[in-house]
């Protein structure tokens, strides 16, 4: 589902990014990814979900070749991979409801279809009621919630999420994971960044550990 044959990535000016990773995740896995901070867990999925490019060698997701994509061929793309990010990303003038639908609008789905997956993903993640809220009235825990019923609307094969659980407590982080733990049940691919061990360990899934730019350990499933 996910390939990196020796990529790195450079940025200008900069000795942070990625070094020589070479990585295998199958349809269906959950991984984490963990380490230091700078260590290039960011990078990583961003060259995943194509909003950085590798400098060197070759990105597969979901059977595409990142780098030999064509341009027609790049929002078919973004519609296989959901990303979650720790700050949200909301539009805070935009109700739930609509915050939910963008990744549909923007596709050209039809209102009716919209209304429907829209109503599903919020269900998902226990906000129906909460549909015609701003975000900001919201907790910090609904708000990463509704972040991930935006990331699920187009039913990606793939999710991808950077310190998903980075603001929140315990309980709420711990909640977060279950859903996640939910979606894989279906059959969703998930990668995972997060510096959180403590919330990772007892879910007994495939760690990979980057430092300083490397893969330095893949630890599987025990
Ligand atoms: N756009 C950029 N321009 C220049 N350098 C960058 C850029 N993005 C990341 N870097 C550098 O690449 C390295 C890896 O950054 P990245 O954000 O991938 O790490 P991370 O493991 O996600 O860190 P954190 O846990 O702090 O979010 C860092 O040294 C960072 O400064």
């Amino acid at each position: 589902m996910i390939r990196f044959d020796n990529v790195s990535k450079t940025y200008p000016g900069s000795s942070g990014g990625l070094r020589e990773v070479n990585l295998h995740i199958e349809p269906g896995e959950m991984v984490f990814l963990t380490g230091h901070s700078g260590a290039g867990k960011s990078t990583l999925l961003k060259l995943v979900g194509l909003l950085e490019r590798a400098s060197r060698g070759q990105v597969w997701v979901n059977k595409h070749n990142l780098g030999r994509l064509k341009p027609r061929q790049i929002p078919l793309l973004r519609r296989e991979v959901g990303m979650i990010f720790q700050d949200h990303r909301l539009l805070t003038d935009r109700t739930v409801f609509d915050n939910v639908a963008l990744p549909l609008v923007v596709t050209g789905v039809k209102h009716q279809e919209i209304r429907r997956r829209v109503q599903a993903a919020l269900d998902k993640v226990g906000l129906l009621k909460k549909a015609k809220a701003l975000p900001l009235t919201l907790s910090g825990g609904e708000q990463q919630r509704v972040g991930i019923a935006r990331a699920i609307v187009s039913k990606p094969p793939i999710v991808l999420a950077d310190e998903p659980t980075g603001n929140l407590d315990p309980d709420l982080s711990r909640e977060i994971m279950n859903l996640f733990h939910q979606f894989n049940q279906v059959g969703v691919t998930l990668l995972i960044a997060t510096h959180d061990l403590g919330l990772i360990q007892p879910m007994q899934q495939r760690i990979l550990v980057l430092d300083q730019g490397r893969l330095v350990k893949d630890q599987a499933q025990p």
